[in-house]
């Protein structure tokens, strides 16, 4: 880790007043891997984020990245500092501490990933969360199994502790179905633009129908405070486990192919033709969730009630009482003025009352295209004693 040196060259420095109307925005230029300097703050193309540059020293060539992840809004001030090979944490001043630590990728796996697919130079932005949060669980399962009833009944007697993931889908909505509750029912080629811009966790082509889950589909339920569920097929899962996201990954299997059948029929919310399908796919659907590795647990799905039971056991609810956790809005909200010094795996920070902090990064996972997580803080008290008191 380095303090990111501040250069303010004179072409850059011309590039900035060219580019900008703004006089009041300051821009840090960190040299981050081998030659590459990157420029950080001021707005980018939309106006109201943060935007990178990139000078390659070598050929003094200047590249416009594809910028990816959820963008931190436009700062007048900010602080950059390079973490590792992979990413660089980058603090808004006078924000609110949830909206004040920030991670630009500029060589993680996400974004050498992105860039041979884009054939571009990319980075990625993911917001810096403190503490700890409950792995999102993955339920997959052919059509008719009972994802969808485990899972409301689930929700039904835990609603402090669960938050649906609502993914997106191409597909029709059903009688009661609700836009935005059970699915965001979208047009293709939206769906496709907000893919290619690198809003979806994963997405598959299921039973003809584009699916995802949206970044901020799981975002929006770990900000809550609860954990997340995501009803997803297999493919899905494949992806989101090789993302970081770091979930539990549950399929759910039926006691047998004639009673899946009846189940799909008895729901009565699809043609002939596509329950035809659904089974077809199903056969696939179980091999796979069978024998991928992927899950970490198989139900399977005769009694509902046992099924149910069994599903709770293995998500610790037959343990932990079901209490409301702090939500974010009742954390401290401190306002991270400025960036002192930097030590092994901590940042010094200090508050707008001059209270000194050390940002603890040395655990941090996940990252774009979510969250990045694990960070800690701790007070530190006479310039510099750590006391092992977490104040989050
Ligand atoms: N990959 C992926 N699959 C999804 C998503 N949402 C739903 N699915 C899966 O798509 C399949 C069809 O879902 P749906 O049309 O609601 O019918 P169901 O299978 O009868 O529940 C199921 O296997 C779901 O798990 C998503 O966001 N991503
Ligand atoms: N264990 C079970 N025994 C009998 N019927 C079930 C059981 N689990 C679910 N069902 C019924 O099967 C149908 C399909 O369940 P659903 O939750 O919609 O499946 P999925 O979401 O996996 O497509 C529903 O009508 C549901 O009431």
């Amino acid at each position: 880790m380095g303090e990111a040196p501040i250069i303010f060259e004179k072409d850059l420095l011309q590039k900035i007043s060219n580019e900008t109307k703004s006089v009041s925005i300051a821009y840090e230029a960190v040299v981050a891997a081998a030659n590459k300097q990157y420029l950080v703050g001021g707005t980018d193309e939309s106006g109201c984020s943060i935007g990178v540059q990139i000078l390659d020293q070598t050929t003094r060539k200047w590249t416009t990245p594809v910028i990816l992840g959820d963008k931190p809004e436009v700062c007048k001030d900010q602080s950059v500092i390079v973490l590792n090979e992979e990413r660089m944490l980058v603090i808004r001043r006078d924000a609110a501490l949830e909206d004040s630590l920030w991670f630009l990728e500029f060589n993680t796996k996400f974004v050498r990933d992105q860039r041979q697919a884009l054939d571009a130079e990319v980075v990625a932005w993911s917001k810096g969360v403190i503490g700890e949060d409950l792995k999102p669980v993955v339920i997959s399962g052919p059509s008719g199994v009972g994802k969808g009833t485990l899972i409301s009944k689930l929700m039904e007697d835990f609603p402090t502790k669960f938050g649906f993931s609502v993914s997106h889908t191409t597909r029709a909505p059903r009688q009661k179905e609700q836009n935005g509750v059970h699915y965001h029912f979208s047009e293709r080629s939206a769906m496709e633009k907000d893919i290619k811009d690198g809003k979806f966790l994963e997405f598959a082509l299921v039973h003809d129908n584009l699916y995802g889950t949206s970044v901020e589909a799981v975002e929006v339920v770990a900000d809550a405070g609860k954990r997340c569920i995501l009803d997803i097929d297999v493919q899905g899962a494949r992806q989101v486990r090789a993302s970081p996201l770091g979930a539990t990954f549950i399929f759910i299997r039926p006691p047998s192919f004639a009673e899946l059948e009846n189940r799909l029929r008895a729901r009565g919310t699809e043609t002939e033709e596509q329950v035809q399908k659904r089974l077809r796919n199903a056969k696939a659907e179980i091999e796979q969730g069978l024998s991928s590795g992927i899950f970490d647990h198989i139900l399977e799905n005769d009694d509902l009630e046992e099924c149910y039971r069994n599903l709770k056991k293995l998500l610790g609810l037959d343990v932990i009482p079901d209490v409301c956790r702090t939500s974010q809005a009742t954390k401290p909200h401190l306002s991270m003025n400025h960036l002192e010094e930097n030590e092994d795996g901590r940042v010094v920070v200090v508050d707008h009352k001059n209270n000194k902090f050390a940002l603890d990064v040395s655990c941090i996972r996940g990252g774009a295209p979510g969250r990045t997580r694990g960070l800690k803080l701790h007070p530190l008290s006479n310039g510099g004693d750590q006391t092992d008191q977490f104040i989050i």
